[in-house]
């Protein structure tokens, strides 16, 4: 598909095609991506700026797979409430499937970062170009590849990832004193990755934990991966669930609602620590964890 006719679904806003932007605060990375609302009137509307002879094909496809993953993080979600010994635990797979809840879907491609002079051009949404000048000035360039997408945790509850076998994954696990590890996540065209998003890091009083991740290209075959995020609707009041709060583990965040995060989100660069911001200070955390959600 030529670069124009990509352009047709975005700029990104952050829904849509996106080139190298990621949010509105000057992230960049070396990728082009489609960011769609998980649902079929969203998928519909998009569909018809991507494939204007035959919308419905896109819709197909994309609707087929947004509804599996939809089941799939549902039967994750219901395992970890049972886990969990929650009263109710379907409570955090009902969040994602509520009528009104803000799943999204995430299409990446990152264009291989070795011999990227010849690369066609009309495939690559003049990321050849923008790469090129980048490279040349040093910027963008770390840990022995390019900055695909900058480190960052998903904001939501649960994220699953599926991407073809072009490695470029990496997750941050802090050794013993806390220093930065990043550990590359082997590529596994038949496995589905699940990430914690931030949101259930809250719910669970810090339980689970939203992993921090990113992607380094540095292979010679172009990197694909799928992202679905399972997240509550805007108007959802995230407060750590009474299961996870005990003497010993007081509220550790604010309760918030998903927009409320969403425009906090929005606000920072991609890297920020988000969920630091709504954390209780020590001194509060005795009268949080008497009050209700
Ligand atoms: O493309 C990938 O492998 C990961 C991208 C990612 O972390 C994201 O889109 O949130
Ligand atoms: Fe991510």
């Amino acid at each position: 598909m030529a670069p124009a006719e990509k352009q047709r679904a975005g700029p990104a806003s952050p829904l849509g095609y996106g080139c190298r932007s990621i949010g509105f605060n000057g992230d960049v990375g070396e990728l082009e991506y489609l960011l769609l609302h998980a649902n079929p009137a969203a998928v519909a509307h998009r569909a018809r700026t991507i494939d204007a002879m035959d919308p419905s094909r896109f819709s197909a496809i994309v609707n087929e797979y947004i509804e599996a993953m939809k089941k799939l993080a549902c039967e994750i979600l219901d395992l970890l409430g049972e886990g969990l010994g929650l009263k109710d635990p379907r409570y955090l797979s009902k969040l994602t499937t509520n009528a009104d809840s803000d799943c999204l879907l995430r299409i990446n491609h990152y264009p291989p970062s070795c011999n990227i002079h010849k690369l066609d051009h009309d495939d690559q949404c003049n990321i050849k170009s923008l790469v090129s000048t980048k490279a040349s000035n040093g910027g963008n360039l770390m840990a022995g590849g390019r900055i695909g997408f900058g480190e960052h945790s998903d904001p939501q509850i649960l994220s699953l990832l599926r991407a073809n076998d072009v490695e470029g994954l990496q997750v941050f696990v802090p050794d013993h004193e806390g220093k930065e590890m990043w550990v590359q996540v082997p590529s596994d065209p038949s496995a589905i990755f699940v990430n914690v998003g931030d949101v259930l890091q809250a719910l669970t009083n810090g339980r689970l934990i939203s992993i921090r991740h990113r992607v380094i290209a540095t292979a010679c075959r172009p990197r694909l991966s799928t992202i679905y995020f399972a997240s509550p609707p805007l108007h959802a009041r995230i407060s750590a669930l009474p299961e996870t709060i005990t003497a010993s583990s007081p509220r550790r965040y604010r309760s918030f609602t998903w927009a409320e995060y969403k425009t906090t989100m929005y606000s920072l660069r991609l890297s920020h620590s988000r969920l630091e911001l709504f954390k209780i200070d020590d001194d509060d955390s005795d009268n949080a964890s008497e009050g209700k959600a």
